[in-house]
């Protein structure tokens, strides 16, 4: 998806966290490591920024579901947006700062409504959950 200046996933901005998520199976995979400015608590991972993870990483996985729907499994099509409608999250044990991992699914889609669940992880201990509701704009379809 170039150009793209998303904060979460865009390549193409510098000071964003540039996510890269890619399938595996049913769920939508993503390994992603902090910078050390990112800290919240003492040794621990700033919350906005798991908060930040895991909606981008929600989104494009409805982004990209919405896609294979269509059967396009390769080529952006920009005509298919999404936005992040809302957004509910547990935050369960503090995040380590070192390398995370994030691991979503799509629970169901009624109409525009895109349900996603998603796993922050470390070292596979799940930190944060996330219940995400992407929407897909109506000009778009
Ligand atoms: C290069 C490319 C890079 C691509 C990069 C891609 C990754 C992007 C990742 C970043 C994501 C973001 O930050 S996005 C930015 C943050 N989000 C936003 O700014 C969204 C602002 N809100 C809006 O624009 C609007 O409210 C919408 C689009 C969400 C909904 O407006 P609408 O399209 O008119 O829809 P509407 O008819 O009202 O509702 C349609 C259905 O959705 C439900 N619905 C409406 N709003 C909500 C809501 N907030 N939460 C849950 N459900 C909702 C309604 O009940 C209805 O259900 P029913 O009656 O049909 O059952």
């Amino acid at each position: 998806m170039r150009p793209n200046g998303c904060f979460g996933c865009g390549q193409d901005n510098p000071y964003g966290l540039q996510i890269e998520s890619h399938w595996e199976g049913d769920e939508v995979v993503c390994q992603w490591t902090p910078k050390e400015y990112m800290i919240g608590p003492p040794n621990y991972l700033y919350g906005g920024i798991s908060a930040s993870l895991i909606d981008c990483h929600s989104v494009n996985t409805a982004l990209s579901y919405a896609h294979k729907k269509v059967g396009n499994d390769d080529k952006y099509d920009r005509s298919i947006q999404m936005v992040t409608g809302s957004m509910n999250l547990r935050y369960i044990k503090p995040v380590p700062m070192r390398e995370v991992e994030l691991r979503a699914t799509v629970e169901k889609v009624e109409g525009r409504k895109y349900f996603i669940k998603t796993e922050l992880q470390s070292d596979g201990i799940t930190c944060v959950r996330g219940d995400v509701v992407a929407i897909q704009l109506k000009a778009a379809q």
